[in-house]
């Protein structure tokens, strides 16, 4: 038996309206050990290529309804990693190229004279494909190693691991995907990865923040106009989506583009084609669409001010990046991400980030997410007079020296304060300044003694210096010299 025919079995994929052909491919590659599924309908076909995984798909070129080459260039388009092999009756060379033009792996003539001959071309294929696996397993595997898997993408909590999981599993994929997520939370480094790990990684990747552009410019910018289109358009322009054909587009805040973009919008997602502004010609482009947004789309969608089908289009995929408060284990890691960055910028020595300042980082809400937080440690690094970052190097909204609005509790009685809040947040607030108030009002009573001021709390002292800590930058991890600790200001 030739090599190839004894690679590792494969999940196989065959299409044929015949059904005798098809009953007698599916036993002869079972006889080979894969796993086959066989379907005589090209609809049912592109159905279970959505959803199931399969390493090799053998497709006849005469079907009704969709043909073999419209099924291979649809999974070309959404699966391009599967192997797919054609099967013809009539090879002619022009056929035989426009299959392998398309993407096809290999070809066979019917009928088949020779049944080892398939079944060793299902191998090579299924051979192939297990290399594209193990090199992309690898990939990965490196990734991992040097602490960034995904491009750049740091963190190892259960959220964020599950963001480079789904990273890595539609990477390849061609659809649509929706990023949700407060601001700075990373969305757009997410749609940058999803680029970088697609085939499409040598095209532009384009990114436009749709929220900062009037709607005609919105229009013109995506779509590009031609010469006359509006006041001020003195000849054609190509859009951004010409600018990323065989790219990715990547459109942040697309929850407040208006309806008439969202309309022209779903053309391109439907039809793969784009109209620039002030012209009827439709022009074909192939480009990814992978849209972000910090609103509840589900919540415009019912408001009226948003396309339910735009969202449907949009949202194949959808990756949610949880707020950097709910997920705390990242931030020393990203602490030191950053603190290496900014020191090489920046030609500083700074090498880590002491536990005190820390745990301060660790105790905050981060409002404005992994943004705030790099430009927190990027002002560190200026201000770092040593080889570690201290809590005197954060801005003080981190240290809580000087808290600003957000973070104070409402004065009581003052309800429409308190009403601008969540729940949670609210609740956090006044726990904080009942938190402040109460070691503040002990560490005067007690002269400035942490044991003492512990005791009467009926904690233990290291507890009880956890907490004060975070309301003042002036006290030492393991101080001794208790009684010398200045008063809280
Ligand atoms: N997991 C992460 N690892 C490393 N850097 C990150 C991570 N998440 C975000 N960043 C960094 O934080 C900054 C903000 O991220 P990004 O611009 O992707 O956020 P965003 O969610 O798109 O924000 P906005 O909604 O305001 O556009 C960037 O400099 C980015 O590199």
């Amino acid at each position: 038996m030739n090599e190839a025919t004894e690679a590792r079995p494969a999940r196989v994929l065959v299409v044929d309206d015949e059904p005798t052909l098809l009953r007698a491919m599916e036993a002869l590659l079972r006889r080979k050990g894969h796993e086959v599924i066989g379907l005589d309908s090209s609809i049912a076909a592109t159905q279970r290529l959505a959803q199931e995984d399969f390493d090799v798909a053998l497709f006849d070129i005469k079907m009704p309804q969709l043909s073999g080459l419209e099924l291979l260039n649809a999974v070309k388009h959404r699966r391009p990693e599967v192997e797919v092999i054609m099967m013809t009756g009539h090879a002619t060379v022009e056929t035989a190229l426009a299959a392998v033009r398309a993407g096809a792996y290999d070809y066979l003539t019917k009928p088949f004279e020779d049944v080892e001959v398939v079944a060793r071309a299902v191998a090579k294929a299924a051979e192939r494909k297990m290399l594209f696996d193990r090199n992309r397993q690898l990939e990965s595997a490196l990734r991992e190693r040097e602490g960034t898997p995904s491009e750049g993408l740091v963190g190892t909590s259960a959220p964020m691991r599950e963001v480079t999981r789904m990273v890595e599993a539609v990477a390849y994929s061609a659809t649509t995907v929706l990023i949700t997520g407060e601001s700075g939370t990373g969305k757009e480094l997410v749609a940058r990865a999803l680029h970088t790990r697609s085939p499409r990684r040598s095209h532009p990747f384009v990114a436009l923040n749709c929220g900062a552009l009037t709607e005609t410019l919105l229009e013109s910018e995506l779509f590009g106009h031609v010469k006359g289109a509006f006041t001020g358009a003195q000849r054609d322009q190509r859009g951004l989506f010409d600018a990323a054909d065989g790219g990715t587009i990547f459109l942040d805040e697309i929850g407040d583009i208006p309806l008439s973009t969202q309309v022209r919008l779903l053309r391109v997602l439907q039809e793969g084609e784009i109209k620039r502004v002030g012209s009827a010609d439709p022009v074909r482009v192939d480009v990814r669409v992978l849209a972000a947004t910090h609103r509840d789309l589900p919540k415009l969608v019912k408001a009226g001010r948003f396309r339910e089908d735009l969202f449907y289009r949009l949202n194949v995929i959808n990756i949610p990046l949880p707020p950097l408060r709910e997920r705390v284990e990242d931030i020393p890691l990203l602490a030191h991400h950053f603190v290496r960055r900014y020191a090489e910028r920046l030609g500083k020595k700074v090498r880590t980030v002491a536990p005190e300042a820390l745990e301060l980082m660790c105790g905050y809400r981060w409002p404005g997410n992994v943004r705030e937080l790099e430009n927190a440690i990027e002002r560190a690094v200026v201000l770092c007079r040593g080889d570690s970052v201290v809590p005197g190097d954060l801005p003080p909204a981190v240290t809580g020296r000087t808290a600003p609005l957000v973070r104070e509790a409402p004065a009581s009685g003052d309800e429409a304060a308190w009403l601008a809040l969540s729940y949670a947040a609210a609740k956090e607030q006044a726990l904080r300044r009942f938190e402040k108030g109460y070691v503040e009002a002990l560490m005067r009573a007690c002269d400035g003694n942490i044991s003492a001021a512990a005791r009467k709390a009926g904690m233990d002292r290291s507890n009880f210096k956890r907490v004060l800590r975070k309301y003042r930058t002036d006290v030492e991890p393991d101080t001794e010299e208790d009684g010398s600790s200045r008063a809280l200001a």
